[in-house]
């Protein structure tokens, strides 16, 4: 039996993703794999007992992945599980910096008497908006989120612009050739009525959009964050919008500062809270995390490389060790040393880490027991695990 410990609300579709002849969910202080969402990591501690996280989402800057790799915990996420939510909501929020609802409706709900539909046409005035029709946008970052919000926009008649440098190929197929990309952040913030930001918080894209950004928009230009905290710099935001620059700051990460501003719109970080989002991100978590727990395999992992091997033979090995040189061979030759046969092998690196995946046939849990200590025994290899192939 492995245990699955979840933080935040997880979709009860996707705990009934975990066999219960094989899981069991929260029932042990030792899990082997972590399912969460927002929750700070950074500030949960968790054991080496962890095989592996999985964020049902795209942000990992919840996790501590520097330290999770070298311990030897994969964290997995779920890409593109919330993008259609995040987008509609981002569509939302242009919709209501154009018309102003907001304030429109309450007012309508405040008139009474016999004449509603005189005040209503002597005062709606008042409540005149804009057009989004031929206004234009800049998309930064086209990612699951971004390339959608691009082609949104777009079908809606705005002039969109692109700017992410280090876009995959994958989204890169997906974006319409019509949506032109600017060469740099700025040529994109010059000519924007409106700016959106996608990207992940790294440390790299702390303050993406800092002093020297907000001042290169245009003086009425609105600005929104459905990316993370941080990624915006606030402060220069409130600075701006002081000093009369700047419509509107759309947020979807509160602070008391935006809360309270009269030209700032906060949600609650809602991007990714849709009912689809929420069963699309935790069935996608925990069938990555059955396929690591069950076969080993790798797929969506934000800190170890992507691993497929058909698991066709008996018995499967797999170890998580340091990128460094001759590990493969000092691994073959303890195997080799018992006189085992590799009916099948793998070896991947990312970055400073790597993972071995070796099949062959069935050998004894003593002999099992005896290899680990033996493997574990090479200073570079942080963690060893034999998996039973339930089909061979
Ligand atoms: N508000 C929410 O509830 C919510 C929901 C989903 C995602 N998010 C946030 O949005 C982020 C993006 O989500 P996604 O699913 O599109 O991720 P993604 O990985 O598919 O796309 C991110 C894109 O940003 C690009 N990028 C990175 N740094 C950049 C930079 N400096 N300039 C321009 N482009 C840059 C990458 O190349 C990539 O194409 C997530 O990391 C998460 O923090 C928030
Ligand atoms: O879990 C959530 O509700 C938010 C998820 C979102 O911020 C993400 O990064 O995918």
């Amino acid at each position: 039996m492995m245990d699955i410990k979840t933080y935040n609300v997880i979709a009860k579709e996707g705990l009934a993703e975990f066999p219960t002849d094989l899981y069991t969910v929260n029932q042990s202080q030792k899990p082997q794999a972590l399912l969460i969402r927002s929750q700070d990591m950074h500030k949960t501690p968790f054991g080496t007992n962890v095989l592996a996280i999985a964020r049902a989402g795209a942000g990992v800057n919840n996790i501590p992945l520097v330290q999770a790799t070298s311990a030897g915990t994969v964290v997995f996420n779920t890409p593109g599980s919330n993008a259609n939510a995040v987008k509609e909501l981002v569509l939302t929020m242009l919709l209501l910096a154009s018309r102003p609802v907001l304030d429109a409706i309450p007012w309508a709900h405040k008139l009474g008497g016999a004449d509603v539909s005189l005040q209503t046409e002597a005062g709606k005035n008042h409540f005149a908006g804009s057009e989004l029709l031929g206004k234009s946008i800049g998309v930064i970052g086209l990612g699951a989120v971004g390339s959608r919000v691009a082609k949104a926009a777009s079908d809606l008649g705005m002039k969109v612009i692109g700017y992410d440098p280090y876009i995959s190929v994958e989204h890169a197929w997906q974006l319409s050739n019509d949506i032109p990309r600017a060469e740099s952040l700025e040529d994109l913030l010059a000519v924007s009525d409106f700016v959106t930001v996608h990207v992940p918080y790294t440390e790299k894209n702390r303050h993406l959009l800092g002093k020297e950004q907000v001042e290169a928009m245009k003086q009425d230009a609105v600005l929104l964050n459905y990316s993370r905290s941080g990624i915006v710099d606030d402060a220069a935001v409130l600075a701006a919008l002081a000093a009369g620059k700047l419509r509107l700051f759309i947020s979807d990460f509160g602070t008391p500062a935006l809360v309270s501003h009269k030209k700032v719109i906060v949600t609650p970080h809602l991007g990714g809270t849709t009912a689809e989002a929420e069963v699309n991100g935790a069935k996608m978590a925990a069938r990555t995390l059955r396929k690591y727990l069950e076969t080993g395999n790798i797929v969506n992992s934000v800190n170890f490389p992507t691993v497929e091997m058909a698991f066709e033979a008996p018995l499967r090995l797999t170890l998580i060790h340091q990128n460094v040189p001759n590990m493969v061979g000092r691994i073959t030759t303890i195997l080799a040393n018992y006189n085992l046969n590799i009916d099948n092998m793998i070896n991947r690196s990312r970055e400073k880490i790597a993972y071995t995946v070796i099949d062959m046939a069935t050998v004894s849990a003593e002999q099992q027991a005896e290899l680990t200590k033996e493997l574990l025994h090479i200073p570079e290899v942080i963690r060893v695990r034999f998996l039973k192939n339930p089909r061979a």
